[in-house]
């Protein structure tokens, strides 16, 4: 199979004053192309520094992370990047927010090419009419919307997303959710999508890959098989017992990671 992105037997540890922290420990994973990987794990266990990893920001240790079948040495441009606190530049309006990545990557494309590439997106996510307001005339999540926009604006070969919907209300989450999947219907991306929410991992993931504690590895890859409807995900199939099922085998994987029993109660 044709893996986007392939992480063998990455090892990294952070040198600190108290000595090296062990953070990520022969750690594997393979993500074909197009399809969106979803990373559960422990708090702390070491999933954003998978991401810094995925972009080239950081050199593990040991092992190879590879990207596109070129081994990732330095930071990669064509890497979208989504992150809990969508990081908009308030000097900016949304639409000239949303071109940022196109001025670096493509900087002979004329404004015009831009701006409508821009708009099309921000169609997409049904911001259309918000392209000239500033970032703080806007809500979290039509902010948080805008940002997804500027993460695929320049179609990077892979999209990482660090719990780009964990400050979002629950409403608003699933809305993103939904989004999301329109957004890659219209144009498919590879993604890494970092979350605490096992809902979450299970609606927007083709597989989901939990971490074990730290030092953190592959501990458990769950293939999601989400009740199709036409092709399409619909937030309902989250409570059918095929979802349920899989989520509860999540849970107890996350009890695993952590130490602890799953088939024991609450503590
Ligand atoms: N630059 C750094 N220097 C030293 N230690 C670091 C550094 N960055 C992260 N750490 C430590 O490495 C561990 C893993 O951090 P990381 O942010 O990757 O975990 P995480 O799984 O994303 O956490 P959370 O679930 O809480 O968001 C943590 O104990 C953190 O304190």
């Amino acid at each position: 199979m044709n893996h986007l992105i392939e992480i063998k037997g990455v090892t990294h540890a952070y040198q600190t004053p108290n000595g090296p922290l062990p953070v990520l420990d022969d750690l594997n994973l393979a993500v074909p192309e197009g399809e969106f990987a979803a990373v559960v794990g422990p708090s702390g266990c070491g999933k954003s520094t998978l991401t810094r990893l995925v972009t080239g920001l950081m050199k593990p240790d040991q092992g190879e992370v590879w990207l596109h079948g070129q081994l990732v040495k330095s930071p990669r441009k064509t890497v979208g990047m989504a992150f809990q606190n969508p990081v908009l530049l308030e000097w900016r309006t949304i639409l000239d927010n949303v071109i940022l990545p196109l001025e670096i990557v493509a900087p002979s494309m004329p404004r015009a090419d831009r701006e409508a590439r821009a708009m099309e997106l921000l169609d997409l996510v049904g911001l259309t009419g918000f392209e000239n307001k500033r970032p703080s005339e806007l809500s979290g999540g039509m902010r948080q919307r805008a940002s997804l926009c500027r993460a695929i604006v320049h179609k990077p070969e892979v999209l990482i997303m660090d719990e780009p919907f964990g400050a979002l209300d629950a409403f608003t989450r699933e809305d993103l959710w939904q989004t999301m999947h329109a957004l890659r219907a219209q144009e498919p991306f590879t993604a890494v999508l970092i979350t605490h929410d096992l809902r979450e991992s299970v609606y927007l993931g083709d597989q989901v890959i939990v971490l074990s504690g730290r030092p953190a590895t592959t501990q458990f890859v769950l293939d999601v098989d989400y009740p199709d409807d036409g092709g399409l995900r619909k937030i309902d199939g989250l409570y059918t017992p095929q979802c349920a099922e899989m989520l509860a085998t999540l849970r107890d994987q996350i009890k695993i990671a952590q130490g602890r029993d799953p088939e024991a109660g609450l503590h």
